[in-house]
């Protein structure tokens, strides 16, 4: 059986006095679930992928236990490792490339596979390259090749991002707040992107705080309230007024057309 894309037991993390940023969370989500992860700020949404990412580490609680991450089953990794299997898109991310102005897009997907920010001495074969052509095309960013990153509006950034964590073919691509910055025929241009990544069998985790980015394609939601999972289960019997306005706190009703959904507060 294949070992699931994340296992999270009993974890806590903690940073001064206040509330837990993270306390007491349990999630399971198997390789090949799209999944939306849906909280207000502050909920811990980035704690959760810092977690991921390996820039955060569970903190012992009260009683001792730190709880366990479990990445594809393991709990140790190499990040470089864990990278080509499990892309990673975030705002920070997106925020560090925005300043460079020396570095041309194909170099910068291209240095994916070297977990570096360009290509200088490093050895880069053709199939690397046909995979980065690849990459970018399939996220509609082929045209960009020959710009600099520091000249690119945010959504293209956010295309050559994903294009360079999705040139090593990772089994999952993991993106926070992807839509952030994006206006709305923009946001459902890129959206219908996603779509087709998702279509490809590579497991989409959605990090959001907008129900209508959530794609026809992701069916498993987990809601997160300060720092706890509120719910977890499938979109249909998640997706409700009752419990939305349970999350972000405020009457919320729910508007379906197709299979896309939005909130909206009363
Ligand atoms: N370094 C830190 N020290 C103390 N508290 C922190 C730290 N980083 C985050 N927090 C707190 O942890 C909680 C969860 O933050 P987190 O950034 O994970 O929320 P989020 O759901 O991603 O929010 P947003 O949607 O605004 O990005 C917040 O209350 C935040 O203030």
């Amino acid at each position: 059986m294949t070992d699931p894309l994340l296992e999270i037991e009993d974890v806590r993390v903690a940073r001064g006095a206040g509330r837990p940023m993270l306390d007491g969370v349990d999630l399971t989500i198997p390789l090949g679930r799209h999944t939306a992860i849906l909280g207000r700020n502050g909920s811990g949404k980035s704690t959760l992928v810092k977690l991921v990412t390996r820039q955060l580490y569970p903190t012992a609680g009260p009683d001792g236990a730190p709880g366990r991450v479990r990445i594809f089953g393991r709990e140790a990794w190499d990040v470089f490792e864990l990278r080509r299997m499990l892309g990673v898109v975030s705002p920070a991310l997106q925020t560090d490339y925005a300043g460079e102005d020396r570095l041309e897009v194909f170099d910068a997907v291209v240095s994916g596979f070297f977990a570096a920010r360009g290509v200088w001495n490093h050895a880069v074969t053709e199939p690397m390259r046909r995979a980065s052509r690849e990459a970018l095309e399939r996220m509609g960013a082929g045209h960009l090749i020959g710009r600099e990153m520091a000249s690119l509006s945010t959504g293209e950034a956010r295309r050559v991002l994903i294009a360079r964590a999705l040139t090593h073919r990772p089994r999952a691509l993991l993106l926070d707040e992807p839509c952030a910055g994006l206006d709305p025929a923009t946001r459902r241009l890129f959206l219908e992107t996603l779509r087709e990544v998702a279509r490809d069998g590579v497991t989409l985790v959605l990090v959001t705080h907008h129900v209508e980015e959530i794609l026809p394609e992701i069916g498993h939601l987990v809601l997160l309230r300060e720092g706890r999972v509120l719910a977890e289960g499938a979109k249909a019997e998640l997706l409700t007024g009752a419990v939305l306005s349970d999350l972000f706190g405020m009457a919320t009703t729910v508007e379906r057309r197709g299979d896309w959904s939005w909130a909206h507060l009363d």
